[in-house]
């Protein structure tokens, strides 16, 4: 049995991104970007007004209260193209480029206009310089705005949208094939059998895949037989990555390691210190990586989630691949830990003061798909963590929108 975290760099140390495409940038929401988006343009292009109100020379407003002239008017996207004297002012709008010879804007709630008369008298002033946004204060042409390895949100493509970037370069989506085993499983809906256990593993791997960024291929599900095992395993080659759940462990029927063994997987490790989820093993077969998971289907989830998932963020091209952990309190005592490191279901809450509270459930057999459903996250559990009271500090996995 290996550590977690050696496990998890040994899974990392094996990929690589996968290829790069081009996408306009309204569908590029999630992707991850392959190159860097760099400005097009100068943001903003002109010294621009912050505000509704009178661009004027600040020398202008030195003794107040003082009338200027009007003569001229300037909303966004306007322009005037004289130099303003000495006594003169324009009306401006917020986002309207400030004509030569002005360098202040004062609101017009600070003013006393006469249209008729086409003078505007200044009561208040402003510090020179005031509610003017300067040309290029959020950035110029060439500037980096998203770097490579970046996941494109909202904010982001925002931003591309500023620069005038309409495409943007990400890696491709990278494709996962999930291969449920085991002579009992059937697919949900299908006609079953009273011994039978429906596949929820499938479905399950094939949404978090999705959630992750990724591709799901949902293979038909292989009995326990080494030759159909063989054949569906290889049918799926030519994915970024093979996902198998069941027959990791060492029973006469758990067939994964060896029949694949036979037919080219050559693994890297195959039993980890953790709890659920010891007989994950990784390895790569028919040019694949491998990720086989354990069929208990709270083992295969949260193997997924700390292996499965930042391999699929290590394919495609994202720098964030580590597991972050949020420090919570606990909501009930724990006796102390042995040698595996444990992931305890735990409803999540807030207490009066802000804090967060994690209770582990009180079942945590790894056949319970109930409490995984409802539980907001992960309880960490070091290995030989001594015993904890409740209130103790632990790390919390919170469970990632989508899983
Ligand atoms: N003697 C030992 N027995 C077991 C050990 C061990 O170390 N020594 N490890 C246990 C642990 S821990 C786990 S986890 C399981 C993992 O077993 P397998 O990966 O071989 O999984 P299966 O035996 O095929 O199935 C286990 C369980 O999960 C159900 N299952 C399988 N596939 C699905 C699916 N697609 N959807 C829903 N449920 C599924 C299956 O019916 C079994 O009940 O081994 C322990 N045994
Ligand atoms: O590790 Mo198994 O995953 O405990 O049920």
């Amino acid at each position: 049995m290996i550590p977690v975290e050696e496990a998890r760099a040994r899974i990392l140390a094996a990929l690589s991104p996968v290829g790069v495409e081009t996408v306009a940038l309204s569908e590029s929401l999630g992707r991850v970007l392959a190159q860097p988006v760099t400005a097009r343009r100068l943001q903003p292009p002109k010294d621009l007004s912050a505000m509704d109100g009178y661009a004027l020379r600040f020398e202008d407003i030195g003794t107040l209260p003082v009338t200027l002239s009007v003569i001229a008017e300037v909303p966004a996207g306007g322009s005037f193209e004289e130099t303003v004297p000495a006594g003169a002012c324009v009306r401006i709008f917020t986002g309207g480029p400030l004509p030569d010879g002005t360098d202040t804007i004062v609101i017009q709630e600070n003013t006393d206009a006469d249209e008729a008369a086409g003078t505007v008298t200044i009561l208040e002033g402003s510090p020179e310089g005031r509610h003017v946004r300067r040309a290029g204060l959020d950035f110029a042409p060439g500037d980096i705005l998203v770097d490579t390895g970046k996941r494109l949100g909202a904010r982001d493509i925002g931003l591309a949208a500023a620069g005038n970037v309409p495409w943007v370069t990400v890696y491709r989506k990278p494709r996962v094939a999930i291969l449920s085993t085991g002579d009992e499983i059937a697919l949900p809906g299908d006609p079953i059998g009273p011994n039978q256990i429906v596949s929820s593993n499938g479905p399950a791997l094939a949404a978090a895949v999705t959630a992750a960024g990724g591709v799901p291929t949902l293979m038909p599900i292989a009995p326990d037989d080494a030759e159909s095992l063989q054949a569906l395993a290889r049918n799926a080659a030519g994915h970024d990555l093979l996902l198998t759940t069941g027959g990791a462990s060492v029973g006469k029927h758990d067939l994964v390691g060896s029949a694949l063994a036979e037919t080219g997987l050559e693994l890297d490790f195959w039993k980890i210190a953790m709890r659920p989820g010891k007989p994950l093993m990784f390895g790569s077969f028919a040019g694949m990586p491998m990720l086989g998971l354990p069929g208990n289907p709270v083992s295969a989830l949260v193997c997924f989630l700390l292996f499965g998932r930042p391999a699929l963020t290590r394919l495609a091209g994202a720098s964030n691949t580590g597991v972050t952990f949020t420090p919570a309190r606990l909501g009930s005592a724990l006796p102390e830990n042995d040698r595996r490191e444990d992931y305890l279901r735990a409803d999540l809450h807030r207490d009066e003061s802000g804090h967060l509270i994690a209770t582990p459930t009180q079942r945590q057999d790894s056949s319970m798909m109930s409490t995984l459903s409802q539980a907001g996250g992960l309880v960490r559990r070091l290995p030989h963590a001594p015993a904890a009271e409740a209130g103790a500090t632990v790390d919390v996995l919170v469970f990632p929108d989508g899983f």
